[in-house]
């Protein structure tokens, strides 16, 4: 095999490029030791500052090529300027052959299948269809703030619980109970296997996709039932509550939704391609959960840290709000009137994203770039930690400063949006990010709008600051801590409980 990629390689480098600087490692094994297995993006920018210039890193695992891209110049330039090149996935063979998660977008190759469901994404999800959901976004947050009022401690709890319900209310026009069955769960624990799935290390098949030759009975081939057991689990996600959503339609009581202007859109039963549009409704329908549950709760999870950690910030923010809203609760055409609240948001995208080295994208073919060879078959790793962290654009990047975007009391375009990096690059950006950041708006508004954020105190009254902790292996989230979630005053507290249900 080596040799074979040895012979492939030169006739794709007849003029012998170097690869970019990197780790060398070792023969065979290449840079396994050096491969970074928690908090890789940390170690990726520690490598790119530390291999010269060039802003980017080369390694190889085993044969396997890794490119790293450490600076917007060079994401633009080859996720941009030669997208066609570099849009490909790498193939997970547990994610999508054993567990099935063959129906998310992102393990979704580059190509024909991969087109069909970009478009119905972009025809769903840009903001002009977003808006459509804005009430939907506006009485969920609503929720939220009463589960926050009844319950404070449990504030990660009912984060996770505010965007179940927000994704099944937008995609489905249901709400939680009437999946009539512990759907959230199974999609919860679908979106765990997922991420497990990807980690390194974790799953041998990975790295040898033959063992799938191996029968389920065999010693020591438990990961094989974790796969059949993901794989019946992701039916029953996928599909579930979109047949729920044709019933409705079929007896005209669906509520307008994701999954019906889907359905609506597709062509008549029994035509050639009906089946293909259907597939692809369902997954553009279900793959909003396992995108946006672990992005959006990580982002929420940061935003109530940060306030325990900066009080000034939360002050600003509020004299803001209170000066706009008068005693009421946001909407969405409040946003442009709160260009305070719009940098708080850039900021936190910025400060710990939740994807700090995005999702890998693949080179569908060999190239040349910059007087280095880049071999067909390279994971490219946009690493965005690095750019956002950058303090030659962002001082004192470690900290919280909405400031920095600000100039004359109004938003500054010169500054460098964050949105640059946050959803990742090229064709394959995320197009879940208009949806992501309209929730991102209503609910740092509405939380901010009627509650204190701070740390707990101790037995002496002192406050225990939480410590700025993050970790994981592909996604960033916050470490457990504690924060004191309160009502801003009694009226506020009367006015989130008085909400009328049927206003919620
Ligand atoms: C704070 C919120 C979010 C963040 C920070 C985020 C970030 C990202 C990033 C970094 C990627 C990888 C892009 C790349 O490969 O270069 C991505 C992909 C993706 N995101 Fe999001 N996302 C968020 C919310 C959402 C939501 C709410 C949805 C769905 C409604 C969504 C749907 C997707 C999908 C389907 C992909 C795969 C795209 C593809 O492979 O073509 N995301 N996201």
């Amino acid at each position: 095999w080596y040799l074979r990629r040895y012979f492939v390689n030169r006739k794709a480098n007849p003029r012998g490029l170097p690869h970019p600087p990197g780790p060398k490692g070792y023969p065979i094994i290449g840079a396994l030791f050096d491969q970074p297995l928690q908090d890789a993006w940390i170690t990726y920018d520690k490598w790119i500052k530390k291999y010269g210039k060039s802003d980017m890193v080369y390694f190889e695992v085993f044969g396997q090529p890794f490119l790293v891209l450490g600076s917007l110049r060079r994401t633009n330039d080859l996720f941009d300027k030669r997208s066609s090149k570099y849009s490909d996935r790498p193939h997970s063979p547990m994610a999508v052959d054993h567990m099935k998660f063959d129906y998310a977008l992102a393990t979704v190759p580059y190509g024909h299948l991969w087109r069909r469901h970009r478009r119905a994404f972009h025809q769903h999800f840009s903001t002009s269809q977003v808006q459509k959901y804005n009430g939907a976004q506006t009485k969920e947050a609503r929720m939220f703030l009463r589960r926050l009022l009844d319950a404070p401690d449990d504030f990660a709890h009912h984060i996770h619980h505010f965007i179940a319900a927000l994704i099944m209310s937008v995609s489905y026009g249901m709400t939680v109970q009437e999946t009539n069955d512990p759907y959230i769960f199974r999609a919860q624990q679908a979106n765990k296997g997922f991420t497990d799935a990807g980690v390194a290390g974790r799953y041998l098949v990975n790295n040898f996709p033959a063992m799938k030759y191996i029968p389920s009975w065999f010693p020591g081939a438990g990961w094989k039932k974790t796969g059949e057991y993901f794989a019946e689990l992701n039916q029953l996600v996928s599909r579930k509550p979109f047949e729920f959503v044709k019933e409705r339609m079929a007896d005209g009581t669906a509520i307008p939704s994701v999954a019906s202007a889907l359905i609506n859109d597709l062509p008549a039963e029994g035509s050639p391609n009906r089946e293909e549009e259907e597939r692809v409704a369902r997954n553009v329908a279900a793959v909003s959960y396992l995108a946006g549950e672990d992005t959006l709760a990580s982002t929420f999870l940061s935003f109530v840290l940060v306030m325990c950690l900066y009080p000034e910030v939360q002050k600003k923010a509020q004299a803001e709000l209170d000066r706009v809203l008068n005693g009421r609760l946001p909407e969405y055409n409040d946003r442009p009137s709160l260009p305070y609240i719009n940098a708080f948001i850039h900021e936190l995208n910025r400060w710990h994203q939740v994807l700090p080295s995005a999702i890998p994208h693949l080179t569908s073919e060999s190239d040349e770039y910059d007087g280095y060879f880049i071999p067909k078959g390279t994971i490219v790793i946009g690493n965005s930690w690095s750019i956002l962290q950058d303090p030659t654009v962002y001082k004192d990047p470690e900290r919280f400063i909405p400031e920095r975007f600000m100039k004359d009391g109004e938003l500054d375009p010169n500054v460098q949006d964050p949105s640059v990096a946050v959803f990742g690059f090229g064709r394959r950006i995320c197009p879940g990010r208009f949806m992501g950041d309209s929730t991102i708006f209503i609910v740092v508004a509405s939380v901010l709008s009627a509650f204190d954020i701070s740390p707990p105190l101790d037995k002496d009254g002192r406050p225990i600051v939480p410590e700025v902790r993050f970790g994981g292996d592909l996604s960033a989230h916050p470490l457990p801590f504690q924060a004191s979630i309160q009502p801003r005053s009694r009226k506020v507290a009367e006015m989130i409980h008085n909400l009328e249900l049927s206003e919620l």
